[in-house]
């Protein structure tokens, strides 16, 4: 199943990046079809104007509710109408971006992405929108951005390589962080010995009993030091488990 992704910008060459790499394979091999869509097509007057002074006041400018409406309508006649794309609009205000967010997206067959930029996109788009699809506003973390493109490479990169066919390797896609509750085990490889730092041991012992209870409980001891909050989540019985497997 070809995924369909739309994604509107006044600055659509932020998005080349996604030609590149494993996306861009993706791409080529049919798995994603990727649309950028210029804001600036979707005006008339010669400025080719997306923004103006918002109403009631205050510092900066509002993207205009007139250019985004068409813009949004011409996705929407890109695919049936009967079966419109999710509509994900990064902003700081949003619903955090997850990793179970990312799985349930990548199950959709089209999502589009409005690129806000200035102080953000008339209130209004977003009801209008609400009327003809689903629609997200999503958070990449609590921190500030002065557009929505970030998010977006972000968000389209964390979906696409959970679409099957994209990542090579599945396996790859399991043990991950945040995949299972816990952050990922350190990695080693060639050489053996680098400025006299060796690999540690038991990666090297060919015992894989010892090896996958080594990797579990460095997962367990990074997970506890740098992101506590997640073990929290983690529950008594579902660690044990884990453990049992090893
Ligand atoms: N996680 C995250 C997302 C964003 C984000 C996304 C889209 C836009 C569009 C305009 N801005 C600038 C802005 C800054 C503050 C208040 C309102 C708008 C954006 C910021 N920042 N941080």
């Amino acid at each position: 199943m070809t995924v369909r992704l739309d994604v509107v910008s006044i600055f659509p060459d932020y998005l080349a990046p996604l030609d590149l790499s494993l996306i861009g394979t993706a791409r080529r091999k049919g798995l994603i079809d990727l649309q950028v869509h210029d804001l600036r097509d979707f005006t008339h007057d010669r400025h080719r104007t997306v923004d103006d002074t918002p109403y009631g006041g205050g510092a900066g400018m509002v993207m205009r509710p007139e250019p985004w409406g068409e813009a949004l309508d011409h996705v929407l006649a890109q695919g049936p109408a009967d079966a419109p794309p999710h509509l994900i609009v990064p902003g700081p205000g949003g619903v955090p971006f997850t990793q179970a967010m990312a799985r349930d997206l990548a199950q959709q067959p089209w999502l589009a992405f409005a690129c806000g930029r200035y102080e953000g996109i008339d209130e209004r788009v977003y009801d209008e929108a609400r009327e003809h699809m689903p629609v997200s506003v999503v958070s990449l973390g609590d921190y500030v951005l002065n557009g929505g493109e970030v998010a977006v490479l972000a968000m389209v990169e964390a979906i696409a390589r959970l679409i099957p066919g994209v990542i090579g390797n599945a396996l790859s896609l399991v043990e991950e962080s945040h995949e299972d509750g816990l952050l990922e085990y350190p990695v080693y490889t060639k050489p053996p010995v680098w400025r006299a730092r060796e690999v540690p041991e038991v990666l090297l012992s060919g015992h894989h009993a010892a090896i996958a209870r080594w990797r579990r409980d460095e997962r367990l001891r990074r997970t506890a030091g740098r992101r506590p909050d997640m073990l929290a989540t983690l529950d008594e019985q579902d660690l044990d488990a884990r453990d049992r497997q090893v």
